[in-house]
């Protein structure tokens, strides 16, 4: 039976500090209680706000010209369709006045030209105005989509350039709200209320000049009745703003939390959460339709007021017009016209608070967006990337030096003190210790998955820092515990490595490493969906696929989390056989669980706090008699027999 490091160190842990050797890659300085850092909850120590992320102030603004300029001809022919389409509509009025005023009287002394000419041009408005709205909407819906689309990809692409450090600290559930909830709040304006946001501006453009036209009375009095609709539209704005903001937090702690349950479905059930989960789900629900409420309430206000508004100027400028009319001041078409005017003007003031609602709630969603994407990964590209240098053919894997290294989570304190640690090429080295001595963190340092925060990584003397990603990642390759495989067919996953591996490539990987077997009893053989029925493949296979995929990309450098979950015997075999292969030739650091990995290791680092406290041979720690690991083996030992 298989057994861990973690298993037979933790009893020790409370008990006696480990004695002998002194490490061979000494901690040169002492800094704050190692170790001390890691237990804070994202976000909690250092004022990340998930929500609000910082970005410059013009960054929504920026995000949205950019998102627009690839699809600038198309928004270019929109403006120039709706133009059209908005003089067209907003003729009728003013054909109304003119039939009124000249075409009827002309009618009545027996010319029927003038009203037969209106009509005909009322009539190609009415068509021409259908047309042109027609080409608007899907010409500005073909650029909304195209906008959306870049969107969403940015966003994922955004979440996969972003360091570990940030995945950290922002739960998945809020980058799937951002790509989900945010970009749906920005396809509704789009699709819901830009094109009537457009509509109703232009339109209100024409008709107050149209007004200002027939009579300046009539335009000054609409231009008057702005002022309160403005005063109006502002406070609106100022209060639904935060509630949107609000609003599509609330949301995206629903998504957090459905996201976090799906994951741990397992502890969940195992641990009969589901009662209290519910509790916690329907409190987050509350709250979200809270806030929703408050949104609604607000457009209520909104509507309510701004009507009073327009009916009273409305009633205002009638009874005025009416006055001047009977005092021959002004032709009753015109007055007719008028009325007609501001009836359109008006009218779209109840769509309006619902336009200013998507309008708010897209500027909300927006700010966040932006937020996530103005965020610079904190491992970044080198600015003068260099290539490895050329490796001797007759020398296996790569030298790695961690020269000076210091490393704290952004959360916490020093977990790792100033150390220095050289991996000759080709060796495997294993790393025992503690659950927390800093085995991971170690491991994620040599791939680069964070910076050191003092000191230096060298591989064959090069700086982690100065090569590309493609180019570290062609040089070290992490296994990790779970040897998560991605959705598509089992050839493909070993092939993750090197897209562009042929079959017999694939096969003879699989067949070296044992796995061989295995794949061709599968139903489909190499072809089989990992995620479909039938290609169920267990933990211990899971690994073999893993090592495959090493020894598919050839790395020069290999990090193995080895997976703690315990294998039969002859499985065990099969993995520890396997890993042999993967590992033969490179040079690996391997974070051990299993002693037959700790035995047949070059070398063993034994760590406790963020220290590296035993470093030596299997043998040579065992022979000492004294050291932790020596406890650890003869522990291990025992419980073998
Ligand atoms: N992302 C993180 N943010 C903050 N602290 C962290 C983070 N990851 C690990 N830590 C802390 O760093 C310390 C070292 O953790 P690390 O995971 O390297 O230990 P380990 O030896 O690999 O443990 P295990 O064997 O349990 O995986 C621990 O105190 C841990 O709480």
């Amino acid at each position: 039976m298989s057994t861990t490091v973690e298993e037979k160190d933790r009893p020790r842990q409370s008990g006696a500090t480990p004695s002998g050797g002194g490490p061979a890659g000494p901690a040169e300085a002492a800094g704050p209680a190692p170790g001390t850092g890691g237990g804070t909850a994202a976000g909690e120590s250092d004022g990340f706000d998930q929500d609000l992320l910082p970005a410059p102030r013009n960054a929504p603004r920026r995000l949205l010209l950019s998102l627009v300029r690839p699809h600038r001809a198309t928004v270019a022919l929109a403006a120039v369709l709706l133009l059209l389409q908005q003089a067209a509509v907003q003729a009728g009025p003013l054909l109304v006045a003119i039939a009124i005023d000249r075409a009827v009287p002309a009618a009545a002394g027996g010319d029927y030209g003038p009203v037969t000419a209106v009509a005909l041009v009322y009539l190609a408005c009415a068509a021409g105005s259908g047309v042109l709205l027609y080409g608007f909407i899907t010409v500005s819906a073909r650029a909304c989509q195209g906008l959306l689309l870049d969107l969403r990809g940015r966003i994922y692409r955004q979440a996969q350039a972003l360091s570990l450090d940030f995945h950290d600290r922002y739960t998945s559930g809020r980058l799937i709200s951002r790509s989900t909830s945010d970009v749906q709040s920005l396809r509704d304006l789009m699709d819901e209320g830009l094109q009537e946001l457009v509509i109703v501006t232009v339109s209100v453009v024409y008709i107050v000049a149209l007004l200002c036209y027939l009579d300046i009375g009539l335009g000054g009095a609409a231009l008057f009745s702005f002022v309160p609709l403005a005063l109006l539209v502002r406070g609106f704005r100022r209060r639904s703003g935060v509630l949107f903001s609000r609003r599509s937090s609330a949301i995206a702690t629903v998504i957090v939390k459905f996201n976090e349950t799906l994951n741990g479905i397992r502890p969940v059930q195992a641990f009969r959460r589901e009662r209290r989960n519910d509790e916690e789900f329907r409190t987050l629900n509350k709250h979200h339709e809270r806030v929703n409420g408050g949104t609604i309430l607000e457009l209520a206000r909104f509507v309510v007021t701004s009507r009073l508004i327009a009916n009273t100027v409305t009633a205002g400028v009638v009874l005025w017009g009416a006055y001047r009319v009977a005092e021959g001041e002004l032709a009753l078409g015109v007055l007719a016209a008028g009325a007609l005017y501001l009836r359109r003007l008006y009218d779209p003031l109840d769509r309006f608070a619902m336009i200013l609602n998507y309008y708010e709630s897209a500027t909300a969603s927006l700010h966040k967006i932006a937020g996530l994407l103005a965020q610079r990964p904190d491992v970044p590209e080198p600015e003068r990337p260099v290539t490895l240098p050329g490796r001797p053919a007759d020398r296996p894997g790569r030298e790695v030096v961690f020269e000076d290294v210091s490393f704290s989570y952004r959360t916490g304190g020093e977990v790792l003190p100033r150390f220095s640690l050289t991996l000759r090429a080709g060796e495997t080295t294993a790393v025992v210790g503690a659950t927390g001595a800093g085995k991971s963190t170690l491991a994620k340092l040599l791939a680069r998955f964070y910076d050191p925060t003092g000191g230096r990584v060298l591989m064959d003397g090069t700086d982690l820092r100065e090569l590309t990603t493609p180019e570290l990642r062609r040089g070290v390759v992490m296994v990790t515990q779970e040897a998560f495989l991605f959705s598509g067919t089992v050839a493909e996953n070993i092939a993750l490595g090197k897209p562009d591996a042929t079959r017999e490539e694939i096969e003879a990987a699989a067949r070296a490493i044992g796995a061989h077997e295995f794949i061709t009893a599968l139903p489909e053989g190499y072809d089989t969906d990992v995620r479909k029925r039938g290609g169920r493949i267990s933990a211990g296979q899971r690994q073999l696929v893993a090592f495959a995929r090493v020894l598919l990309a050839d790395p020069s450098v290999v990090i193995l989390d080895e997976a703690t979950s315990s294998l039969d015997i002859p499985g065990e075999k099969a993995v520890q056989r396997a890993m042999a292969t993967a590992l033969r030739g490179r040079t690996a650091l391997v974070i051990a669980h299993r002693l037959s990995t700790v035995v047949t290791a070059h070398r063993v680092l034994v760590m406790s706090a963020g220290r590296i406290i035993e470093d030596g041979s299997p043998a040579g720690l065992i022979a000492d008699g004294d050291g932790q690991f020596s406890d650890l083996h003869r522990a291990w030992r025992d419980s073998l027999v």
